[in-house]
């Protein structure tokens, strides 16, 4: 596939959510999760949630965080329902090996549909057990397939995808141009640590390589800022 098929595939609209520190960091050495931004934006996060039609992660941030991906607001659960849909958006993970526990707080937690993305790399047996939580779609060899997967995604409907992190997960969909846009709620706090995974990791973009933004709102929020960047197209 040449670059411009790449930028043409059929997916839905994605874009990145995250809270990061004054330097960067998602969270901290210790890869846990850690408290970067306050009520008001929990708020527009969940608010974020009512309107996508799926909330996708890494396995990295299942294993080290236990998210459930719901939405907190009653109103909002009320207001998806009243319009035809499950309460929650699909929360999707991708986990090549599937690895996702089995009392992970997704299948515990609120209505909805879940699918686990693999690889065919994926034990038979581990993935017979996940089948009875979770649709399962096998993209790829020995890793997720982003554009398989994706592509996957929006012919099970979904036109609006989140994206909660990590940093790996991050790192892959924008470095093959598959995010649109980026929200980020940049806190009050140094992180610090040169372990410590910041918004996007990976190999990182030769200087020739690096992808554009363009800033498209931006406004203060408690002692932070939220900022909305557009992924240029390139
Ligand atoms: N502050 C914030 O807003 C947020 C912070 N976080 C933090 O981020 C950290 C987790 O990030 P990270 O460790 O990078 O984990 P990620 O959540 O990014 O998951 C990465 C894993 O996903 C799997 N994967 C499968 N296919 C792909 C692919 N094509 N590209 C990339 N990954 C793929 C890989 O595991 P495998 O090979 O097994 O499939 C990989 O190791 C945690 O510390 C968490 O607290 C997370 C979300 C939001
Ligand atoms: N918006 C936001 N602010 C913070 O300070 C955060 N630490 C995060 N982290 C993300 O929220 C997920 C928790 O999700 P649930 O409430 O369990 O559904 C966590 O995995 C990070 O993705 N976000």
């Amino acid at each position: 596939m040449n670059e411009k098929q790449t930028n043409t595939i059929n997916r839905p609209f994605i874009f990145l959510n995250a809270a990061v520190s004054a330097d960067g960091k998602i969270s901290t050495k210790e890869r846990k999760q850690v408290k970067i931004s306050g009520d008001n934006d929990f708020e527009r996060v969940d608010e974020l949630k009512k309107e996508s039609d799926g909330v996708m992660v890494g396995i990295g941030t299942v294993l080290a965080d236990d998210p459930s991906l719901t939405i907190k607001s009653e109103n909002r659960k009320k207001y998806r329902k009243n319009n035809g849909l499950d309460e929650n958006p699909a929360r999707i993970v991708v986990d090549s090996n599937g690895r996702t526990p089995i009392d992970a707080d997704i299948f515990k937690k609120g209505e909805g549909k879940r699918v686990i993305a693999v690889s065919k790399c994926a034990p038979e047996k581990k993935i017979k057990t996940l089948k009875e939580k979770a649709d399962i779609i096998v993209a790829g060899n020995d890793k997720v397939d982003l554009k398989i997967l994706v592509e996957k995604l929006k012919d099970m409907g979904i036109e609006k995808l989140m994206v909660e992190g990590g940093s790996n997960l991050n790192w892959s969909l924008l470095s093959l141009k598959l995010v649109d846009e980026i929200h980020a709620f940049i806190g009050n706090i140094i992180i610090g640590g040169s372990t410590a995974p910041s918004l996007v990791g990976g190999s990182g973009f030769p200087e020739t390589d690096m992808l554009k933004l363009k800033l498209v709102d931006f406004e203060q929020m408690d002692d932070g800022l939220l900022v909305r960047w557009q992924v240029e197209k390139q």
